[in-house]
């Protein structure tokens, strides 16, 4: 099993915050959390300072995925593992580290130059989740959500978070690609019961570090149709309509962001029985609904 136990926070540059203060806030119903870097805007979903932290930029981009680990010691193994694989880590300083509110924490790049910090030690935030709209997450020992990040090479990547970080594969969906490419598959991964923390999608002409979108899951299908509801009122762009994925079994729509990723919202995903999981390939993304605009 894997020392990482849980995606614990992304870290994204963003040009519109007052866009996302609108968005995040009054329409999905993040709760504003607080630190210390000044201007920056502080998502909450829990009793963590923040699991979402947008920092002004000159572009969109994600900065960096944090990935939970249990202790000082698993740190360390996964910092040796990670340098045997050739690949340089390094500290956070106590002053990133005092900004993330966490104990420490290291960082480097994947194969496919997605920046990842692991780190252990959250401090955690006790005041009542002001949510606007009296709405709950799911996280806990689940982590925030699932991410789904492009990469150019996918095989290198994937190796590397199943070998390197010991990630779990969580099977795979063949993209509707011309045969002569052979096969192309997103490949889900998971680091606990969540079916899937991390997706990689293969992206040959990718440039720069990005986020395809990042997952957050609801208490209740309510709160996923309330939360549509706004968004449509509020004429967001829908990037897909509700519907039931046939892997992790949640139930979701996907919303672009002032980013210009995609928020995915859903409820009632599955928990996986290791004792009992084999990884495996869906044919469909969904049982019904999920259609794409991808205009
Ligand atoms: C298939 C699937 C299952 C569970 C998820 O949480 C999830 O995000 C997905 C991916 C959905 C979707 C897809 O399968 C085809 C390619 C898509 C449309 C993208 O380009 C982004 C999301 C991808
Ligand atoms: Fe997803």
């Amino acid at each position: 099993m894997t020392d990482i136990s849980a995606l614990g926070y992304v870290r994204v540059r963003a040009t519109d915050l007052d866009a996302w203060r609108a968005f995040a806030f009054d329409t999905i119903g993040f709760a504003e959390g607080a630190g210390p870097e000044s201007d920056a805007l502080y998502l909450r979903m829990d009793e963590r300072h923040a699991r979402i932290v947008l920092l002004p930029g000159e572009e969109d981009r994600v900065e960096a995925i944090g990935w939970e680990v249990r202790d000082h010691l698993a740190l360390r193994r996964v910092q040796e593992a990670v340098e045997a694989a050739g690949i340089a880590t390094k500290p956070l300083s106590q002053e990133d580290a005092n900004i993330r509110r966490i104990e420490a924490g290291i960082a480097f790049e994947t194969p496919g130059g997605t920046r990842l910090e692991i780190f252990h030690g959250p401090a955690l935030d006790h005041s009542p989740l002001g949510t606007r709209f009296g709405n709950r997450f799911v996280s806990g020992e689940l982590g925030m959500g699932h991410a789904v990040v492009p990469v150019r090479d996918l095989e290198a990547d994937y190796r590397f978070y199943a070998e390197t970080l010991g990630f779990l594969p969580r099977g795979g969906f063949r993209l509707p690609t011309p045969p002569e490419y052979g096969p192309v598959r997103i490949r889900f991964m998971g680091v606990n019961a969540r079916h899937h923390s991390l997706a990689i999608m293969p992206t040959p002409d990718l440039k720069a570090p990005a986020l395809v979108h990042i997952m957050v899951e609801c208490e209740t299908l309510d709160e996923v149709g309330q939360a549509l509801d706004r968004v449509m009122a509020k004429g967001y762009h829908l990037s897909s309509t509700l519907g039931r994925h046939t892997n992790d079994k949640m139930v979701s729509f996907y919303v672009r962001t002032p980013g210009g990723w995609d928020l995915e919202v859903g409820c009632e995903g599955m928990l996986v029985d290791e004792t009992s999981y084999t990884a495996e390939e869906i044919t469909a993304d969904s049982y019904w609904g999920h259609k794409w605009d991808w205009s």
